[in-house]
């Protein structure tokens, strides 16, 4: 398959009164599947539409294997897009729904039935749309997306409105797109779920790169606000011990320390030469999706 790699470079949206897309720069590598994240009003999805071209940049450029989409030779065959819960002509069956789309496009008839079997629709092929769950109007959505085995994938929100077995189904579909080379880029607001899809994140925030980089790189960078919980009768001598070490030490209110700056094995160190007695060492860590909140949610007051 051909490099499908994203570039967005200097991307930058302003409507009226917002800056809903703030010179924004990331870039998507095909292979893997990167989450782009960020709360409610971030920018995801005008970023996601400037990509595709469906809405203009007010500066910048996104690429597609180095073109913009607007300059793709064979636009749906090179990327594939669910930017909404899937909408269709009510009366018609997902699988007439698909066909009239292979139609319009020129991709042979039977690719119709092949997507509908990726996304385990089949057994539903026949029915009317209207009939269908959101989850379902989900699957059409990604299965409309497949139609030109496309190269990249892009997805804005795809598990809203899924329950957890939906959600468990659509990670593997994206992960397994992603390991035969496929560019797969994805939008939510839920870290949690990224943590388990993603292998690489963007995270955005009122309309600004917060955060690039693998999972665990992302993760890292987050978790360096882990405290180190520990307890001891020896307040006073292990609190000098450690602030001469400039750690920061906080009673938690509930008879145990909160220590910060310093590992839980540094913690050990400085109390066994102190000749203090400990009763806990415990590391804390960090409730992530309450970071990824104190992250973002700082930036989006500014607007
Ligand atoms: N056509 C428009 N006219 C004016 N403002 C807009 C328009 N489209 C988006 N915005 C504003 O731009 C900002 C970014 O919106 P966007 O929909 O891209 O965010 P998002 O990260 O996708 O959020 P959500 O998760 O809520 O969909 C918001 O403040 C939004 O109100």
């Amino acid at each position: 398959m051909s490099d499908g790699q994203i570039v967005v470079s200097g991307l930058t949206k302003h409507y009226k009164n917002v800056r809903a897309v703030d010179n924004l720069s990331f870039t998507v590598e095909p292979g893997r599947v990167t989450g782009f994240l960020g709360p409610n009003g971030a920018g995801k999805t005008t970023t996601l539409r400037m990509l595709l071209n469906l809405v203009k940049p007010t500066a910048g450029t996104a690429t597609i294997g180095g073109q913009r989409y607007a300059d793709l030779k064979d636009p749906l065959r090179t990327v594939g897009a669910v930017l909404e819960a899937s909408s269709a002509h009510k009366g018609r069956t997902g699988i007439n729904h698909l066909r009239v789309i292979c139609g319009a496009a020129g991709f042979p008839r039977q690719r119709a039935d092949e997507v509908m079997a990726t996304v385990g629709l089949t057994p539903a092929a026949k029915r009317k749309f209207k009939g269908y769950s959101l989850g379902m109007r989900q699957r059409l959505g990604i299965a409309a997306a497949l139609l030109g085995d496309p190269q990249v994938l892009v997805l804005d929100e795809p598990a809203n409105g899924l329950d957890p077995e939906g959600i468990r189904w659509m990670r593997d579909l994206l992960k397994a797109l992603a390991a035969q080379g496929r560019t797969v880029l994805v939008s939510s607001h839920l870290l949690s779920e990224m943590q388990l899809l993603a292998d690489d994140l963007v995270i955005i925030a009122a309309g600004k790169l917060v955060r690039q980089g693998t999972v665990t790189q992302v993760m890292d960078s987050m978790a360096h606000s882990a405290q180190v919980r520990v307890r001891t009768p020896q307040v006073e001598e292990l609190t000098s011990a450690l602030t001469a070490l400039k750690a920061t030490v906080t009673p938690n209110g509930e008879g145990a320390l909160m220590v910060a700056g310093i590992d839980a094995p540094g913690v050990g160190r400085a109390a066994l030469k102190a000749g203090v007695e400990l009763h806990e060492l415990t590391l804390e860590r960090p409730d992530l999706e309450r970071v990824f909140l104190e992250l973002t949610a700082g930036k989006a007051a500014i607007r």
